[in-house]
């Protein structure tokens, strides 16, 4: 069993050290850009100025990216703040395994998918973000197995595209649907294949649900993509221009299903002896439409006939439940997560958020595992179903109410929280909401410092990426703000590459803490700083606690 020895300099607190976590609160670098300062956050402000106060690394390399043009997100950055330890992660180890070739060798799941459709004559479908974020899902991996599959012989092939604007520019769908189709045109160029798209919609509208929190998309996008069911174009390309002149403003990710026809007919429905798949490899979002896949019986909506596929994921989404059964890429081997070690040192910790960031202190913060630890207790207030940047406060207030409840109780030594606000309402590229948002994180901040005082605990305050500071796009070339007509800032619904605040508050003193010389601090940090202000000695391969105490 794993352990963690007690500290000889620090005992613990006698009241919890509570983690907040405000997904999507970053660092800004441009004052017209960020919504986190332009909102009034006197909580924030009163910390940065008094409490232990660095900025921490979310991006990139640090939080084991492929490169330090990649933005965080919320997996690599749960992933990191519950681990520790800086793991390469999905989009580096497809880009590998791609690379190297062994995606594709003999005996892989690749070559089992690629044999099921050439023995039968049958198609091969990929559904997957249409995107090159590199978040869930990558453009060129999607290239390169078409590459592939024509290499080996697949004649037919399908492409269910997700559309993003979430990860990337708002409203870019078709700058990835012109490169696209040029490499359609280039790979049908001899006659040989048949490879086309065959339905999609925009990511936040069909298939890419995640959490239970909205099983109606799943329905709609398993109605488009393998039913072929829905509103029918000759192209992509038209169904896009179409949508944006009939909903003028429309967000990419927001776009309704399409499906393609030829001849009158769908190209591309899922049927008996078709091989399936779903290109992203992050699993919060892929895990139900691999479940409406896989799952023998499905009581979420009535799928109708399961076709008889051959399904598989890009890597495993979840290692405690094994699912999906076949996948491309093994994920990243995360283990002895700080929940392990704190459960086997008997501490009670909750963790809680509300359902759209629920598996993210859950699932994510656990190494993208769903096994619960023996001392853990998890709590998901429901989110509401509506546009977030109609209720930016979101659930922020009730999942205060339970924390300040736990902290009073003292039923819990660790606990962890995440408050969506920054990161929801910023995907939405709202400006105004995007303030009420975060100045509903503040507030609900406030509270728990008042909590935490009366209980003599400590605060870890921080973000898993950045998000609402930086919502404005900037011009690749010269950097300078994009505006539009009316001379506003164009708004960005994706993350950004800022750093974030690593925080540390003790009202009572108890332990000392004092920031340690940590060069190139990331967001890995947090675990051994958690496992210190606990009082217990972080295990040694862990990133180096951000604090001395006692
Ligand atoms: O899935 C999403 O909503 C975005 O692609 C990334 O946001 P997250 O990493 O904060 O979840
Ligand atoms: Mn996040
Ligand atoms: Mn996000």
């Amino acid at each position: 069993m794993i352990e963690l020895k007690k500290s000889k300099n620090f005992a613990g607190s006698e009241g919890p050290v509570v983690l907040v976590i405000m997904d999507g609160i970053g660092i800004g670098k441009n004052p017209e850009s960020d919504f986190v300062k332009q909102a009034k956050t006197p909580n924030l402000t009163w910390l940065h100025e008094n409490a232990l106060y660095t900025e921490l690394r979310a991006h990139g390399v640090a939080v084991g990216l492929p490169d330090d043009g990649d933005m965080g997100n919320s997996e690599v950055g749960h992933n990191a703040i519950g681990c520790g330890r800086i793991f390469e992660q999905g989009a580096a180890l497809v880009g590998k395994a791609i690379a190297s070739g062994a995606m594709y060798a003999d005996g892989s799941v690749w070559q089992e998918l690629v044999s099921n459709v050439n023995h039968k004559a049958s198609t091969l479908h990929f559904i997957g973000l249409f995107s090159d974020g590199n978040v869930h899902s990558n453009l060129n991996h999607l290239e390169s197995m078409l590459r592939k599959a024509k290499e080996q012989g697949v004649k037919k092939a399908r492409i269910h595209a997700l559309i993003d604007g979430r990860d990337v520019p708002p409203t870019s769908a078709l700058d990835y649907v012109e490169r696209f189709d040029a490499f359609l045109k280039e790979i049908n160029a001899d006659g040989t294949v048949d490879y086309c798209v065959a339905s999609g919609g925009g990511r936040m509208n069909i298939t890419m649900d995640r959490y239970d929190a909205n099983w109606d998309m799943v329905k709609r996008g398993w109605a488009t993509h393998v039913k072929a069911e829905g509103r029918t174009f000759a192209s992509m390309k038209e169904a896009v221009e179409t949508f944006r002149v009939e909903n003028p403003g429309i967000l990419d990710q927001d776009l309704p299903a399409f499906v393609i026809e030829r001849d009158r007919a769908p190209v591309g429905p899922i049927v008996d002896g078709d091989s399936v798949i779903f290109f992203n490899f992050r699993g919060d979002r892929s895990l139900e439409i691999t479940k409406a896949f896989e799952a023998d019986e499905l009581k979420e909506f009535d799928r109708g006939p399961k076709p008889d596929v051959l399904y598989a994921g890009m890597m495993q989404y979840d290692g405690d439940l094994g699912v999906p059964a076949r996948y491309l890429v093994t994920p990243p081997a995360i283990d002895r997560t700080m929940s392990e070690y704190l459960s086997n040192a008997g501490v009670k910790q909750l963790a809680i958020s509300e359902t759209q960031k629920y598996g993210h202190m859950t699932y994510f913060f656990n190494g993208n595992n769903s096994g619960k630890f023996p001392t853990e207790t998890w709590k998901e207030i429901p989110s509401d179903v509506c546009p977030f940047e109609d209720a930016p406060r979101m659930k922020a207030d009730e999942i205060t109410d339970v924390v300040v409840q736990a902290i009073e109780s003292g039923e819990y030594k660790f606990i962890r929280l995440n408050f969506p606000n920054g990161d929801m309402v910023g995907h939405t590229g709202v400006v105004n909401a995007v303030k009420l948002a975060v100045e509903a994180v503040d507030e609900n901040v406030g509270r728990i410092m008042e909590a935490l005082k009366k209980a003599n605990g400590i605060m870890v305050c921080t973000a898993d990426h950045g998000n609402a500071d930086d919502m404005c796009e900037l011009d690749k070339k010269t950097g300078a703000l994009v505006l539009d007509e009316q001379g506003r800032c164009k708004p960005k619904t994706a993350h950004s590459l800022n750093p974030v605040p690593g925080i540390v508050y003790d009202p009572s003193g108890a332990a000392n803490a004092r920031l340690a010389d940590v060069p190139e601090a990331g967001i890995a940090n947090l675990a051994a700083t958690c496992i210190t202000l606990l009082g217990f000695e972080p295990p040694e391969d862990y990133a180096a606690s951000l604090v001395k105490v006692g």
